[in-house]
């Protein structure tokens, strides 16, 4: 008897299931069962749409019908098509055999929407593929390919061509064989002489990787008491924390980061265009101007996505220490990759050349230029490109904050060029901010966005302000963590506060990566320090704000961070990566203190949090009321992908829908009573008005904004 079911699991595809298999056990006619899925796919586990509902109990339904499938006396055989995650895997472990197509892949990636898989596949897994195994799939939720299912022992036969048909011939090969040793809750664990100190180990990495995110640290507590109890007592204790995960807050929040992940790919502009009506061109070949931090790593991106690239530099030393960056990065892409059927053809001119030639980019598709953050110079080259490159070439620029417009304005061609925002490391971090002008064709930017795709990165359509989107919030949230430090903070605590948030790295410890020398050579550009600055200028206020001079101070001082072995910490050598608390920096912080006439403070942990958090977010409801960012989905996804906010927090505005609305404005205007001349604690008059119509949920928000492009 063959029983299917659908991609997604929902209350008919379990009945269904569950009718079927009574039916099969029934009928002394059956001698076994195949469970396949539709369509080449056996299962993506539950809808999780409605995971977040109150009552639902999603995991805990599919169990039975897992215990039902596994108890059967008749075999039952899996025939795995396209995928089998979450509850579709857990109802394959149900299965006495497993037969998976070459092409399928396997997970629980339960643990990426916060939740353990609680379907009794926690307690199956360790028995069938030990516990390291089990333990690595679980807590990472990565998706594995058949060819290494096999080798873990997860499946038992691998089909190169149709799969249902093998699963068939097993079926009937296995008919009258002993079903008990293929019942994996009868199995014991496999045991390793070092189970304790392993299970330890993966808790304390766990913790370590994913601060504050409770589903891992679940997971291991759940593999643990696979490896500890007899099956039934591990059961009730998946359950248990399966039901913690559920009411924790987080599985919301990451589920939430799942759908805004998908719902940026419907990309609209207020000028009305749009993904569902633009046209990609197609990208068959780049180039990437300036193989400095950011080139490099683009270079690596576009080789790594199979796109031929020409790397050009401005002469020939900087080409030499560029391509010798590239070909490390790539070498080092390519050992990673070893093994698995990709391969890096990087050695091949026809695949990446290095030039110093413009005219080698004449008839490219696609150019990113990733020089100096210097208008003169990004006008001068885009300048150039309109008059090479070939009439339908993607002009592209990587400028942090930079005017798209008039950058494009160098250009014949304003249609044609379009802001790809990278973040550094540009090969490893998933966001792509893509800004267009007023000018940027919708074909441009379904270009971009299709590049994103091609990158494997997730592109967010923005519109054209200073710092786009993910820039321009974190400068308020900077601000804020440099004026704590005037009033009596330290950067460790601060940072502290806000890596126990659950962000990868803490404001300082970001600026000491990231090099102080950039935030001060773009304010020298703005004429907010530096010889540019009219005499007279008060120390601590520009026009008319509070403004800190103390990053530029650092600067002056030679500490521009990792790269000078000093900013705001202090570092073992220049280009050392471990932070110490820096005397100095205590000592210089307390004189200007004196120099300021400032008295120093006790600030408690959540006023840190608080300031440096709702400053970002008051900007974000700006950019929301502005129109340059078309819903709160596209900043939390930016914050989460590109700026290290904890994933398990949603983003930003979900994080401030989480904490309410009305607190967050009653906060923004306690802080911005004491501290007057600080604008970005000025309650915005979008979140103003969000509150006054009963703070509605995050997906409404975007129905009160009342702009007419202002800005485009
Ligand atoms: C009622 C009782 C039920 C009891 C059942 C208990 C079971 C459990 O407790 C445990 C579970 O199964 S939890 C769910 C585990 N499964 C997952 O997390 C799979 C997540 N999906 C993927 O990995 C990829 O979408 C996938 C690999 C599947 C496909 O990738 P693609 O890149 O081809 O496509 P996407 O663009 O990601 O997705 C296409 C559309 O499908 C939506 N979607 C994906 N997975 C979903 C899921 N599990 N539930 C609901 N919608 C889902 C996705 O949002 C996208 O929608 P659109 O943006 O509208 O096109
Ligand atoms: N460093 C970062 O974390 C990020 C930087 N960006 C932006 O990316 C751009 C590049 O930044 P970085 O890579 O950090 O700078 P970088 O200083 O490391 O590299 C710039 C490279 O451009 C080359 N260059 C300068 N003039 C050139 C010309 N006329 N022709 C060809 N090459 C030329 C330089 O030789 C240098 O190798 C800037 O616009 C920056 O704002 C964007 C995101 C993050």
């Amino acid at each position: 008897m063959v029983i299917e079911s659908l991609f997604y699991f929902s209350l008919a595809v379990l009945q269904a299931l569950e009718d079927g298999l009574k039916k099969a056990d029934a009928d002394p006619s059956v001698k076994a069962v195949m469970i396949c899925g539709e369509n080449g796919k056996f299962s993506a586990g539950a809808d999780i749409r409605g995971f977040s509902a109150p009552q639902s109990h999603p995991g805990i339904g599919l169990a039975p019908i897992v215990s039902l499938i596994e108890s059967s006396e008749k075999p039952v055989v899996a025939a795995i098509e396209g995928v089998a995650l979450g509850g579709g895997l857990e109802v394959a472990l149900g299965c006495h055999y497993r037969v998976a197509h070459v092409k399928a892949r396997m997970g629980l990636p339960e643990v990426t929407i916060g939740l353990l898989p609680g379907a009794e596949g926690t307690q199956r897994l360790p028995r069938l593929i030990g516990v390291p195994a089990a333990l690595d799939m679980i807590t990472t939720g990565k998706h594995i390919p058949a060819t290494e299912a096999l080798k873990l022992g997860l499946v038992d036969e691998i089909a190169e061509e149709n799969t249902i048909e093998a699963a068939i011939r097993l079926a009937n090969k296995v008919i009258g064989q002993p079903l008990a040793p293929r019942r994996l809750s009868l199995k014991p664990v496999p045991t390793l002489p070092n189970m304790e100190a392993f299970l330890r180990e993966a808790l304390v990495k766990v913790k370590k990787q994913a601060r504050g995110c409770l589903a891992p640290e679940l997971c291991v507590q759940a593999v643990r008491a696979a490896s500890e109890r007899p099956f039934a007592e591990g059961l009730r204790r998946e359950r248990e924390l399966f039901r913690l995960l559920l009411s924790s807050g987080q599985a919301r929040a990451l589920q939430y980061a799942f759908f805004a992940e998908r719902a940026v790919r419907r990309w609209a502009t207020p000028a009305g265009a749009s993904w569902s009506s633009a046209n990609a061109q197609p990208v068959r070949s780049a180039a990437v101007i300036g193989l400095g931090t950011m080139g490099r790593g683009i270079v690596t991106s576009l080789v790594k996505a199979n796109i031929p690239v020409v790397a050009l530099e401005q002469d020939l030393e900087n080409l030499k220490k560029g391509r010798k960056a590239v070909m490390l990065l790539l070498e080092r892409e390519a050992m990673k990759m070893e093994g698995g059927a990709q391969r890096l053809d990087f050695h091949n001119p026809a695949r990446l050349q290095f030039t110093v030639d413009f005219d080698l980019l004449r008839d490219v598709d696609l150019v990113i230029e990733a020089v100096f953050e210097n208008m003169a110079l990004k006008k001068e080259i885009f300048h150039k490109l309109s008059k090479i490159c070939k009439p339908g070439a993607l002009l592209c620029t990587n400028t942090s904050a930079l005017n798209i417009n008039e950058i494009a304005s160098a250009t014949s061609r304003p249609q044609q060029v379009i802001g790809t925002h990278f973040f550094s490391p540009a090969h490893v971090m998933r966001l792509l901010e893509i800004i267009y002008g007023s000018h940027t064709s919708p074909s441009a930017i379904a270009t971009a966005m299709q590049l994103a795709k091609a990158l494997n990165k997730i592109g967010v359509v923005v519109g054209n302000c200073f710092g786009f989107v993910g820039n321009r919030m974190m400068f308020p949230y900077v601000q804020q963590a440099v004026f704590l430090l005037e009033e009596g903070s330290r950067p460790e605590a601060v940072d502290e506060v806000l890596e126990d948030f659950g962000f990868k790295i803490g404001p300082f410890r970001m600026s000491d990566l990231a090099g102080l020398d950039v935030g001060w050579r773009s304010r020298q550009g703005q004429g907010l320090t530096g010889p540019s600055l009219p005499a007279g200028t008060p120390a601590r206020q520009r026009h008319g704000q509070r403004y800190s001079p103390l990053p530029d101070l650092l600067c002056e001082h030679g500490r521009f961070g990792q790269k000078t072995g000093h900013g705001w910490y202090l570092y073992e050598k220049a280009g050392g990566r471990t932070a110490t608390p820096d005397p100095w920096l205590h000592n210089f912080l307390a004189r200007y203190r004196d120099t300021h006439g400032i008295k120093a403070r006790a600030i408690d942990q959540e006023e840190i949090l608080e300031r440096c958090l709702f400053a970002l977010i008051n900007e974000g409801f700006a950019i929301l009321a502005e129109g340059i960012a078309s819903g709160p989905e596209h900043l939390d996804v930016i914050y989460i992908n590109g700026y290290g906010w904890p994933r398990h927090r949603g983003g930003p505005m979900f994080y401030a829908s989480t904490v309410g609305l009305p607190r967050v404005l009653a906060k923004l205007e306690q802080y911005s009573e004491v501290h007057p001349d600080v604008p970005g604690l000025r309650p915005n008059a979008f979140l103003r008005k969000l509150v006054a119509v009963g703070s509605p949920p995050l997906q409404e928000w975007m129905s009160y904004v009342s702009w007419q492009s202002p800005k485009l």
